[in-house]
């Protein structure tokens, strides 16, 4: 034998026996099958019981690697706080996806940018016309779509799924782009729920072979069996028109000098804002545009779905809604619309709309981050590139009794940790759209118990899930499954006020 073969297989045994000590230093693993790795634990949907047995088995971290490729799940609050915060600057990158970033070209947006100058740039603008005072600004835009909500729930309540659907995605809309109520409603809803459906699919990571083994991009588009390419093209024309049809109309307002006032409008007019960045910036523009179109993406699933849970929980907890409903009546005397100065009136409104957010956490596993380089926790090696996936599902639970509704436990008496700080994200990627989602609920909870008696119903209604069926779709955003709620105005005189209210 040659002297070269004996060198090869000396260096084969090294680098096998360096991966075997190496393999010892990453976070604690499910077993994993000798071909495939982990790869049948990838998480390509939300599996609630499996998020909260890791946190249990593994602690902190749970580590995934099939192919070269590697997730880390997050368990604890301490872990999240470490990493996500503490190494914000390696753990705020987001995982470069094909399918969603680049064949729908969501990679241009706020949401999936990685944490470079270009993010920080436009996520300091989105701050600036989300911050607490701003959100506050709409507060009237706000209560003018919770009146007509109540209105339509007065009309036809068996509608209240699409009902609150829209209501949510007219939030958006008139916030966003300064569009009227009845605007939005014609021309860009219905579209945009299409869109934002194949968005979110896409968005989970491992939805698509073809994101967690990229070479398979390459494919030429005849390859039998792959449909990736044609769902891609199909997304990114959706996304496009969903962008670029509003865009265009703040623009001409802006032009004719109407523009109400907007997320869009008010970054496009404020001339120190485009001056600092350089007027002519093609980019910030292109950024301000499709950050626009991101927050429809990120606020109207999660808003609609709180929405819901609230139906749920309140349909299931009569004693609940009627304790809420007499702090209500005591501050409003239960004859006018609640508003924002309520607020600190209604403290146990308040930990109920906590206990909402906890009990059946929206977006179960966050949404995904990257690392951008090596690091090294505690004495494990957490490889650059990794998926981290934040299991904010295992925080929520995290109380005692987690699946008991109670929203006592965040009274003074109580000590569970305040689900605000979790269920938003974290670091400098937390949701920035957070402060008008936490204003746009409490007025719809407070306004729609002020008005309304929310039950369950006697018996399934039109072949829909009664609410104790209880069934949530295991996706980014997680939504109780289509089920059936009586809600009925309180009295005859209540919903005299909702028609007068809504004409005023
Ligand atoms: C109940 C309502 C909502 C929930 C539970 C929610 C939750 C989240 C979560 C978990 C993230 C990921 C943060 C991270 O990576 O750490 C996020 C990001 C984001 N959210 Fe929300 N969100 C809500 C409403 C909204 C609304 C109403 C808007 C827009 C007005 C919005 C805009 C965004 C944007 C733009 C991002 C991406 C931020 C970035 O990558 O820098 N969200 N949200």
């Amino acid at each position: 034998m040659s002297p070269l073969y004996y060198a090869i297989v000396i260096v084969a045994l090294c680098v096998i026996i360096y991966r075997s000590r190496d393999r010892g230093r990453y976070p604690p693993s499910p077993p994993k099958h000798w071909l495939l790795g982990n790869l049948l634990d990838m998480p390509r949907t939300v599996d609630w019981d499996k998020l909260l047995a890791w946190r249990n088995k593994y602690g902190g971290m749970t580590y995934l690697s099939a192919f070269g490729r590697s997730v880390l799940v997050l368990n604890t609050a301490e872990v999240i706080k470490d990493l996500l915060d503490k190494r914000a600057k390696n753990y705020s990158h987001r995982p470069h996806t094909v399918m969603a970033g680049e064949l729908f070209g969501l990679d241009k947006t706020l949401v999936f940018y990685d944490y470079n100058d270009r993010y920080r740039v436009i996520r300091r603008l989105t701050q600036q016309v989300l911050s607490p005072e701003a959100s506050r600004k709409y507060q009237d835009l706000q209560l003018d779509v919770i009146k007509l909500l109540l209105d339509r729930l007065r009309v036809d309540p068996d509608d209240f799924r699409e009902q609150c659907r829209l209501a949510a995605s007219r939030m958006i809309l008139t916030i966003t782009y300064g569009l009227d109520i009845k605007t939005a409603d014609s021309e860009y809803i219905v579209a945009a729920q299409h869109t934002m459906d194949t968005m979110t699919e896409a968005a989970m990571p491992g939805a698509y072979v073809v994101d967690l083994i990229p070479i398979l991009k390459h494919l030429p588009r005849w390859f039998p069996f792959t449909t990736f390419h044609q769902i891609g093209d199909y997304g990114r024309k959706l996304i496009t028109d969903l962008i670029t049809r509003p865009y265009e109309h703040v623009e001409r307002c802006l032009a004719a000098g109407n523009a109400p006032q907007s997320f869009v409008s008010d970054l496009l007019s404020e001339p120190e804002t485009l001056e600092k960045h350089g007027k002519h910036s093609e980019d910030l523009i292109e950024d301000i545009k499709w950050t626009a179109g991101a927050l429809f993406a990120a606020g109207v699933e999660t808003s609609f779905t709180t929405m819901l849970i609230f139906f749920l929980l309140m349909a299931l907890h009569p004693d609940v809604q009627a304790k809420a409903r007499q702090e209500i009546d005591s501050v409003t005397g239960g004859n006018r619309v609640a508003s924002l100065e309520d607020r600190p009136n209604l403290p146990y409104l308040q930990a109920l709309l906590r206990e909402v957010a906890r009990w059946h956490v929206v977006v179960p596993t966050s949404l995904p981050r990257r690392t951008g380089e090596d690091d090294i926790y505690n004495g494990f090696n957490i490889p650059a590139n990794t998926i981290i996936v934040p299991n904010i599902w295992a925080l929520s639970q995290d109380v005692d009794d987690p699946k008991c509704f109670n929203p006592d436990r965040f009274l003074d008496s109580g000590n569970a940790q305040n689900p605000y700080e979790y269920i938003y994200g974290f670091g400098r990627r937390i949701c920035p759209g957070r402060h008008v989602a936490d204003n746009f609920l409490f007025l719809f909870a407070a306004n729609t118990l002020s008005f309304f008696n929310v039950s369950s119903p006697d018996r399934p209604i039109k072949g829909l899930k009664m609410p104790s069926d209880l069934a949530f779709t295991p996706t980014l955003v997680s939504c109780p499954e289509p089920f059936a709620c009586k809600i009925e105005p309180r009295s005859a005189a209540h919903a005299e006020t909702i028609a007068s209210i809504v004409m005023e």
